[in-house]
């Protein structure tokens, strides 16, 4: 019987490789012609339109030549692009045509319909028949939810219900089929223990074969404004956070595009990790950055941006430093709602006072003071909203800098400037100008230079016949007025920036040294303990253009408030992962940047090791109150995968709450304890262990420290001890590599290693409570193996973990 199926089976995965190569040999020349027609056409692309822009028609003209030469190649370039992908597509499949099978009986239909799920749909010749369905398809979602026995899926056009006569996992290479499994109650367990028991990668691997149904709701959960996923450490969050990408780009294939996606992450090193599990799945990667990353793109080198990982170096251990309970009350309250309250008051105070501008100086002279800013700005009628005021005031400095400048042109420096040219280089300096006049009119969008041309046209026509333009006559006047323009370009480009509005100022005289100056000027907002020295702290940082991390948000808040214009609305789906990391603020503001798209949040409020982090679930979060309850689902995570079951129970004794965290059955070594009265042995023993697991053949081991110095100090010791090949991690590294390394338990997170080695689990490293959860985010990194060395007393989160559940090692 069995050999009999696996015929079958081995039959039908040749003849679906059969048709996948002929299609592809098929298809082979239409993208090679289209390729071809694209970049002819790309590469003739000025030869095929006629630019001439001397009066307004051959301007039209040439303006809509361009237009539809445009269109058309992109035509071509589209079509090449589709069916390059579906050429793609088809090869990615021959690597695996599928891996899942089920059986179903539609309710009412006498016959089986056999489901082969793949990576993406490959139809029959015929146009009809699904040789293999893309996983994403509705039906493929019975694969996930269901078990054999009545099971039913959701449509556009309603539910489906019937039986589920089989479910199948393969394992394919090529088109040689390695195994198969009948699955009965979750997806193959035994498929899924051959995955996890595999090393660890330097690239995130994707789960398309083995989703489990509580992350396949994550990734269909189609409905909500606001998807909140509270897991555990190695419980898939980030892995179903880009399967559920792949999937919105696929059910919304004709609306969605991948970089109308943002993906932030935790760190740089993080974005290398996850980068190849879109395209692995044939789909474009969404746009990835780091919180830190996109606030330095708006803050555009305005100011020096302390980062994440100084403030939580700062936090770790500045303890015994002057005015450090002050930061921490800072960094909460910062991250606050009640600050961000706070900063909507004032804004409507400055509606009425205490507006703060840079004027405007030319030479050493003042042109536009900054009084007669704030006077011009409070003219405005008071009803009309900030930011649109600001947009006010900026057309009018426009005008105002061309009304000077039209003064200036008679000015005396502009007459000296002309003097110390001799006939020649007038001649050369007013060709020179032209030139560069010229040349920056070139930079400007062709629709604008039409519009431009138009506009002169039209000037010329009201010249009238008699009054023709003479470039002669106007030598000097013109040779004037580009001088002037050339020395006022600076000053147009502040005020198009916007540099005339002194946010800086603007957000240090929040922090007065007076409280009640703060109570007044945002309605009475209270204030957090420390407030004096909080204040001090900041405006001493502001003062020397430098901006704390946690006070980056607020500061682009508020210039938010004040500029507006900020909004992105291209952007559909924000991810935002590792998600207790972020404040209340912060997701305020990314709501208020991204009016237009959804939101998932992933994170684990076990792992929340900044100062600012936010609880996700419970009832007090503020991510449910972001967009209301009813626009928010919550889904929780409690199996983990990555790490043995051994290491999970150790783990999650030290975390309150724990034991609602379940392992997945895949056993491994009791983690184990190394203690030591003396430093040295604990280190050569760290080191011999290091070399004998390299030796084991584990592909990626980390020595995880608290924080950087110890880093540095570890990474010292052990190349001491002659471990050569061992790499130290730090904030500024890029990219994820396997192998052996020592980093630093923040900047490890979200990211795995066959082996952990936690160099410091001491009470001397670890002690606070605050603590903790970055003492568990560590371990939590491990796969397989786990150790922990000590020397001294034990960090006192251990004293609550079993003894049953480790091994402990005590050296001399
Ligand atoms: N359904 C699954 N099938 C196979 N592997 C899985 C599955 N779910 C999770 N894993 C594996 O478990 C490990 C942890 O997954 P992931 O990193 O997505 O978890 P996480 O919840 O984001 O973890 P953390 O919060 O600890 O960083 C990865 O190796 C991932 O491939």
């Amino acid at each position: 019987m069995m050999e009999k199926e696996w015929k079958l089976e081995q039959d039908r995965l040749n003849k679906v490789t059969e048709k996948l190569k002929e299609r592809m040999a098929e298809l082979q020349p239409e993208v090679d012609q289209l390729y071809g027609q694209a970049s002819d056409m790309r590469r003739h692309f000025w030869e095929e339109v006629t630019v001439n822009t001397s009066t307004e028609e051959d301007f039209e003209e040439s303006y809509f030549s361009i237009k539809q030469q445009v269109a058309l190649l992109s035509e071509r370039e589209r079509s090449h692009q589709k069916r390059l992908q579906q050429w793609k597509n088809m090869k990615r499949l021959l690597q695996s045509p599928y891996f899942g099978r089920i059986d179903f009986t539609e309710k009412g239909l006498g016959h089986t319909e056999q489901v082969y799920i793949g990576v993406s749909s490959f139809l029959a010749s015929d146009g009809m028949d699904f040789l293999i369905y893309d996983w994403r398809t509705p039906i493929a979602s019975l694969y996930y939810d269901h078990s054999p026995g009545p099971a039913a899926y959701a449509t556009p056009g309603g539910l489906i219900s019937g039986t589920m006569e089989l479910k199948r996992q393969y394992q394919i290479k090529g088109n040689e089929l390695i195994n198969f499994f009948d699955a009965s109650v979750t997806i193959g367990d035994s498929l899924l223990q051959q995955v996890l028991g595999q090393g660890a990668n330097n690239q995130m691997k994707s789960i398309v074969a083995t989703i489990q149904k509580e992350q396949n709701a994550i990734i269909r959960n189609d409905s909500s404004r606001m998807l909140i996923v509270q897991g555990a450490a190695g419980s898939g969050k980030t892995s179903a956070a880009l399967q559920r990408v792949a999937y919105l780009l696929y059910k919304h294939r004709e609306r969605l595009k991948a970089d109308q996606i943002v993906l932030f992450s935790p760190n740089s090193m993080f974005n290398s990790y996850v980068s190849t599990v879109l395209p692995e799945l044939g789909e474009e990667n969404m746009q990835q950055t780091t919180f830190q990353e996109y606030l330095g793109h708006w803050l555009g080198g305005e100011m020096q941006l302390e980062d994440p990982f100084d403030q939580i170096e700062y936090v770790l251990t500045a303890q015994e430093t002057e005015g450090y309970e002050a930061r921490i009350e800072g960094i909460r309250y910062k991250a606050s709602e009640a600050f961000l309250h706070a900063l909507q008051h004032y804004a409507e105070w400055l509606g009425k006072e205490g507006m703060r501008f840079t004027g405007i100086r030319f030479q050493n002279r003042d042109l536009i003071t900054a009084e007669q800013i704030a006077e011009q700005f409070y003219s405005y009628d008071a009803s009309v909203r900030l930011s649109n005021r600001v947009i006010l005031l900026q057309e009018w400095l426009l005008k105002e800098l061309k009304r000077i400048a039209r003064r200036e042109q008679e000015a005396d420096w502009v007459g000296d400037e002309l003097d110390y040219l001799d006939n020649d280089q007038y001649a050369e300096a007013y060709s020179e100008l032209l030139k560069k006049f010229q040349r920056d009119e070139e930079m400007f969008e062709i629709s604008e230079r039409y519009a431009e041309v138009q506009d002169r046209l039209r000037k010329f026509e009201n010249l009238g016949e008699d009054n023709v333009f003479d470039f002669s006559d106007q030598q000097e006047v013109m040779l004037r007025q580009m001088i002037v323009k050339e020395h006022f370009k600076p000053l147009r480009r502040m005020v198009k920036r916007m540099k005339f509005v002194d946010i800086n100022g603007l957000y240090g005289q929040l922090f007065d040294e007076k409280e009640s100056a703060y109570l007044a000027m945002t309605d009475g907002e209270e204030v957090p303990p420390h407030w004096l020295e909080i204040a001090r702290q900041t405006r001493e940082k502001l003062g020397r253009e430098e901006l704390y991390y946690e006070d980056a948000t607020p500061y682009l808040f508020l210039k938010e408030l004040i500029e507006g214009a900020r909004m992105n609305t291209i952007v559909r789906h924000i991810f935002v992962d590792e998600g207790q990391d972020y404040s209340p603020f912060q997701y305020a503001f990314l709501k208020r940047l991204f009016p237009n798209a959804r939101m998932t949040v992933l994170g684990d409020f076990g792992q929340a090791i900044f100062t600012q982090s936010t609880n996700l679930q419970g009832g007090d979060t503020p991510l449910v109150r972001l967009y209301g309850e009813s626009e928010t689902s919550l889904i929780a995570l409690l199996r983990s995968y990555r790490s043995t079951k051994e290491n999970v129970e150790f783990t999650r004794s030290m975390l309150p709450g724990g034991e609602e965290i379940q392992p997945f059955d895949r056993r491994g070594r009791k983690p184990v304890i190394t203690t030591a009265h003396n430093r040295n042995s604990l280190i050569g023993q760290l080191a011999h262990d290091l070399k004998a697991m390299k030796a084991e053949g584990l592909g990626s081991i980390a020595v995880i420290t608290k924080t950087a110095a110890e880093s540095k100090e570890a990474y010292e010791a052990l190349t001491a001890l002659g471990l050569g090949e061992i790499r130290l991690v730090t904030k500024d590294t890029l990219t994820f590599e396997t192998g052996a390394m020592v980093i630093p338990a923040y900047l490890a997170k979200g990211v795995e290693f066959d082996a952990v080695l936690i160099y410091d689990a001491s009470s001397e490293a670890y002690n606070r409570e605050s603590e903790r959860k970055l003492f568990y985010t560590a371990c939590t990194r491990a796969m397989h193996l786990l150790n922990l060395y000590i020397h001294g007393e034990w960090a006192p989160y251990l004293n609550s973990v079993n003894k049953e559940l480790y091994e402990v090692q005590a050296l001399e």
